[in-house]
C-alpha cells in the first residue's frame, strides 16, 4: 500500500469529498464514527472514566468535537480543553455549534492549563495534518504538560507537533507522546521510523472509505508491504490487488525451476551462519544449495544440512577460492565470512566475475564498506542486505531517519542495486528509488542470526527465475518477518532464537502463494 504526504492526504480528503459528492462535515463524521468504533472496542466507559479531550483550531480538533459528541451520547464521561485561536475551521465552527450543551469546556491557557492525572484518559485533537510550524505559547504548554502526566493519551491522526513526513524543523518544540495513534486510510511515513517512536506509540489505521482511485493514481516513493488478507483498512484496494505474491508451484515444476544457489559463508567460529543462512535458503524453496565454507565447516554442513551440497576450501578457517560459477543461477555472500584479506578478493573476484543474481550481507558489506572502490563493481540488481551499522559503513552517518532514507535512495539509484535496510519496518530500496517498508516482524528478532536467515531466504528467491529482483527482496522480507511472527507465538519475543525462524518459513511463505 501506498504512503502519502501530508499534501497529498489533504488532496485526498478533497478528492473523496468530490468523487462521492459528499461534504468535508460528512466526511469528518465518518472520521468520528471510526474513531469512536476504536475507542468503544479498546475501553468501557468505566475502564476510560472520564475522557479529556484536547482540541485544536483546525478539522483535528474537530474530529475531536464530533467525537467528544459522540462519546457522549455512548455513555462516556468527557470534557473539552479548546485551544484559542484567531480563526476556527468551518467544520470545527460546526461541531462546536452541535456540541450537547452539558459537556465542559475549559478554554486552555498557558495559566491555566487542564486537570491530568496519572492515567486520564486524554484524547489528542490538536493538530494533524494540517500543522504548519513547530508548537509554541498555549498549545506548547499544554502539550509539555499532557506529557509530563503519564496520562493514557489516544492521538487523532498524528501526534500533535510531529510532520508526517518530514523531520521536526525544531527539535526544541514539543510533540505530544502518544500511546497510541489512530490515523485516518492509510499509515504515515513519520510511524515508520525509530525516531518518532515514542511519539507515535502504537499505531492504528481506520478506514473512513478514502478514495482508492485518488490513492491509486497517487505519484510516491513510499510503500507498506502487507501480508495478504490483511484487512481492516483500505481492504478494497488490497482485495484488488496484493500487495506481493507467491507465484504457485507448477505441477510439473522440477528443481531447476527453482534454481541452483551458491551461498559463501562462515568462518572458524562463525560456521553457524552457513547453517542458518543454508537452512533458510532450503526452507525458501531453493531447487538445489551448495554451500562453500572454510575446510572448518564442512562436517558441519554435511550433518546440519544433509540436504544441501558442501564446497569445502583449502583454507581451514576462511574463505579464500572462489568456486566455478557456471552452475549457478544466484550467489550468496558474506553470513559469518569473517574480513581476511583472501575473503575480501574471493569477493572482488566474485563481484567480477559474476553473471547472475548476487546477494551480499554482513561481512562482505563491511569490506564493502572498508574498500568502497568495489562499489563500482557491483553488478545491476545486485541485492544488499545491511542493517543501519552496515549501511553507514557504506555510505555515511545519517542526520537522522529521514536523512538516512536520502541516503538510501541516493545509493540504490546512483548503484543500480536493491538494498535491503533492516530494522524494525525494514525497507526495501529499489534501483528507481522506490522504497517498500515490510509490516512484519517483531523485536524477539533482535537476535544474533536473524540477518543470516534473511540472507538464505533472499537468495533462495533470486534463484528463483519467475521472480525480479524487487520482488524477491519484498516477498523474502515479509516471510522472513511472518517467520519471526509465526515463532514468536510459540517461543514469546524472548525465547525466540533464529534456528526458530528457519522452522517457520515454510508457512510464512505458503501464505503468500497466489
Ligand atoms: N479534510 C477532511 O475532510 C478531513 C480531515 N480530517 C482531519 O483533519 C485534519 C487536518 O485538518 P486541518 O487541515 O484543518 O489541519 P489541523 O491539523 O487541524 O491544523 C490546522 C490548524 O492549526 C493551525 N496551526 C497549524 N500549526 C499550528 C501551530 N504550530 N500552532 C498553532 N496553530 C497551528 C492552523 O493555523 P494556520 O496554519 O492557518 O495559521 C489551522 O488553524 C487531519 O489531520 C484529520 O484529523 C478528518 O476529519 C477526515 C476528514
Ligand atoms: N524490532 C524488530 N522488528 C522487526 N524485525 C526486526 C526487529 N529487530 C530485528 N529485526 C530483524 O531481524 C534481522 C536482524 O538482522 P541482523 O541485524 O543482520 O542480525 P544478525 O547480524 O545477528 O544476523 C533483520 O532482518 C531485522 O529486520
Ligand atoms: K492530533
Amino acid at each position: 500500500m501506498k504512503l502519502l504526504s501530508a499534501a497529498q492526504i489533504r488532496a485526498l480528503d478533497q478528492a473523496t469529498i468530490r468523487e462521492q459528492r459528499t461534504t468535508s462535515t460528512a466526511l469528518m463524521e465518518r472520521a468520528a464514527i471510526a474513531l469512536a468504533g476504536w475507542l468503544y472496542q479498546h475501553y468501557t466507559p468505566a475502564e476510560a472514566g472520564e475522557i479529556l479531550l484536547l482540541c485544536g483550531p483546525g478539522n483535528n480538533g474537530g474530529d475531536g468535537l464530533a467525537l467528544a459528541r459522540l462519546l457522549y451520547l455512548a455513555g462516556y464521561a468527557v470534557r473539552l480543553g479548546l485551544l484559542p485561536a484567531a480563526k476556527y475551521s468551518d467544520d470545527y465552527e460546526y461541531n462546536h455549534h452541535v456540541l450537547p450543551k452539558v459537556i465542559a469546556i475549559q478554554e486552555l491557557s498557558a495559566e491555566k492549563l487542564p486537570d491530568i492525572q496519572p492515567g486520564t484518559l486524554v484524547v489528542d485533537a490538536l493538530f494533524g495534518t494540517g500543522l504548519s510550524r513547530p508548537l509554541d505559547g498555549v498549545a506548547a504548554a499544554v502539550v509539555r504538560h499532557l506529557n509530563g502526566s503519564h496520562a493514557r493519551v489516544v492521538a487523532i491522526d498524528l501526534p500533535s507537533g510531529l510532520l508526517a513526513d518530514a523531520p521536526q524543523p525544531d527539535p526544541q518544540a514539543p510533540v505530544v507522546r502518544a500511546s497510541h495513534t489512530i490515523s485516518f486510510g492509510l499509515p504515515k511515513l513519520a510511524f515508520l521510523l525509530p525516531q518518532n517512536a515514542d511519539y507515535v506509540g502504537e499505531w492504528h489505521v481506520v478506514d473512513i472509505g478514502l478514495s482508492p482511485d485518488f490513492i491509486a493514481q497517487a505519484d510516491t516513493p513510499w510503500h507498506l508491504t502487507r501480508l495478504p488478507g490483511t484487512g481492516g483498512f483500505d481492504a478494497a484496494l488490497a482485495a484488488r490487488q496484493p500487495d506481493v505474491a507467491l507465484p504457485r508451484r507448477g505441477k510439473f515444476a522440477y528443481k531447476n525451476t527453482f534454481g541452483h544457489a551458491l551461498l559463501l559463508a562462515g568462518s572458524r567460529g562463525k560456521v553457524g551462519a552457513a547453517v542458518l543462512a543454508s537452512g533458510a535458503c532450503l526452507r525458501g524453496g531453493v531447487g538445489l544449495l551448495t554451500v562453500a565454507v572454510p575446510g572448518c565447516g564442512y562436517d558441519i554442513i554435511q550433518t546440519t544440512r544433509p540436504e544441501a551440497m558442501c564446497l569445502p576450501d583449502t583454507q581451514a578457517d576462511f574463505i579464500s577460492e572462489l568456486p566455478d560459477l557456471k552452475p549457478y543461477q544466484a550467489v550468496g555472500i558474506g553470513p559469518g565470512l569473517g574480513q581476511e584479506e583472501a575473503s575480501r578478493a574471493v569477493l572482488e573476484k566474485l563481484l567480477r566475475e559474476a553473471k547472475v543474481p548476487l546477494v551480499i550481507d554482513a561481512d562482505a558489506l563491511n569490506l564493502l564498506g572498508e574498500h568502497r572502490e568495489l562499489l563500482a563493481l557491483l553488478p545491476e540488481n545486485t541485492v544488499l542486505t545491511p542493517h543501519i551499522g552496515e549501511f553507514t559503513r557504506l555510505t555515511e552517518k545519517a542526520r537522522d531517519d529521514y536523512h538516512r532514507l536520502d541516503l538510501l535512495r541516493d545509493f540504490v539509484q546512483k548503484h543500480k542495486c536493491i538494498v535491503i535496510l533492516k530494522g524494525a519496518y525494514t525497507a526495501v530500496a529499489a534501483p528507481d528509488g522506490q522504497v517498500y517498508f515490510n509490516s512484519t516482524g517483531n523485536p524477539g528478532m533482535g537476535t544474533g542470526g536473524s540477518g543470516d536467515v534473511l540472507t538464505g531466504l533472499v537468495l533462495a528467491l533470486r534463484a528463483d527465475q519467475r521472480l525480479d529482483t524487487v520482488l524477491a527482496a519484498r516477498l523474502a522480507v515479509l516471510a522472513h518477518g511472518h517467520a519471526g511472527d509465526l515463532a514468536a507465538r510459540e517461543t514469546g519475543e524472548a525465547g525466540l532464537v533464529a534456528s526458530d525462524l528457519v522452522q517457520h518459513i515454510g508457512p510464512a511463505l505458503a501464505v503468500l502463494v497466489q
